[in-house]
């Protein structure tokens, strides 16, 4: 952990989003570090989801800043923050059930085959595709799932899951989010989710995890970042502070905590 005087690597400042009359985020500041998975929590329509749309492209902020390695980023779409290296696995996963785990983990960036045939004519070079796939997935843990020719709409949740989550680790070099990736998942299945993104922090790339699931959030996180009212409310260390205490918090019942590692 940074203790405040690492660079973050993903920065937010003052974020504002308004949509309507409600105001989902009403300056918002958040950052994320190397080498950590933050945890963001809060109660039901507290801006969670708008926080992570923002940083990911999917909406534009109405003002505020962020910066990327400290320099200032401004997304005009998913896939401007994915080109950055921001990868975002979605509560709805966006992973086509027909197709094969491999094309699933291509799907829009597909290798070419080398030479002409690749250049000129796109052809999709299947062999190479398939090799990074069985590589990423056997890195991730994944292997489980034998055939990576298989359709998605085959696998199991978790194994699901595991694809989306192989891919975001695939092609996210700098971050990962993820939106409730447990959510609807048994627990063995959400064991290893769960596993995979510790995994994924240990190869370097930070992760920023929603969700309400206390006891995993308290499993995995380096640190929490508790959301209220469309800003964040503060920061703890989920080794010094409890999940009654966090939950307080986070509903109002108890004080903010002092925010840690915040610049
Ligand atoms: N596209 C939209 N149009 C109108 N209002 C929106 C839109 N997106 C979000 N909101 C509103 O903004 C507020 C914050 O929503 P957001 O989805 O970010 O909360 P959240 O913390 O992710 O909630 P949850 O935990 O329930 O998913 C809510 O009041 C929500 O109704």
């Amino acid at each position: 952990m940074s203790g405040g005087k690492e660079q973050p690597l993903l920065q937010a400042r003052g974020l504002v989003k308004r949509f309507g009359r409600v105001t989902a985020l009403d300056h918002c500041d958040f950052e994320l570090y190397p080498n950590e998975i933050l945890a963001v929590i809060g109660d039901n329509g507290a801006g969670k989801s708008t926080l992570i749309k923002a940083l990911s492209g999917a909406i534009t902020p109405d003002s505020g800043d962020m910066l990327l390695d400290g320099q200032p980023a401004r997304f005009r779409s998913p896939l401007d923050a994915r080109r950055a290296g921001i990868e975002t696995v979605y509560q709805t996963l966006a992973l086509s059930p027909a197709l094969s785990i491999t094309d699933n983990l291509f799907l829009g960036r597909e290798l070419r085959s080398p030479g002409l045939a690749g250049r000129l004519f796109r052809k999709r070079d299947l062999a190479g595709m398939k090799r990074h796939a069985r590589q990423e997935l056997n890195q991730l843990g994944l292997m489980t799932v034998q055939n990576i020719g298989q359709a998605v709409e085959t696998l199991s949740g978790g194994q699901r899951q595991g694809v989306a989550v192989a891919r975001a680790a695939a092609f996210g070099t700098r971050v990962v989010i993820m939106d409730e990736p447990t959510a609807a998942l048994g627990v063995k299945e959400s064991a290893r989710v769960l596993d995979l993104i510790r995994r994924v922090r240990d190869r370097g790339i930070p992760i920023v995890l929603i969700s309400h699931n206390m006891p995993q959030v308290f499993e995995v996180a380096d640190r929490i970042h508790i959301h209220r009212l469309g800003r964040r409310l503060t920061v703890i260390d989920p080794k010094r502070h409890s999940m009654a205490e966090a939950v307080a918090m986070m509903t109002g019942a108890l004080a903010p905590a002092e925010s840690v590692g915040v610049t």
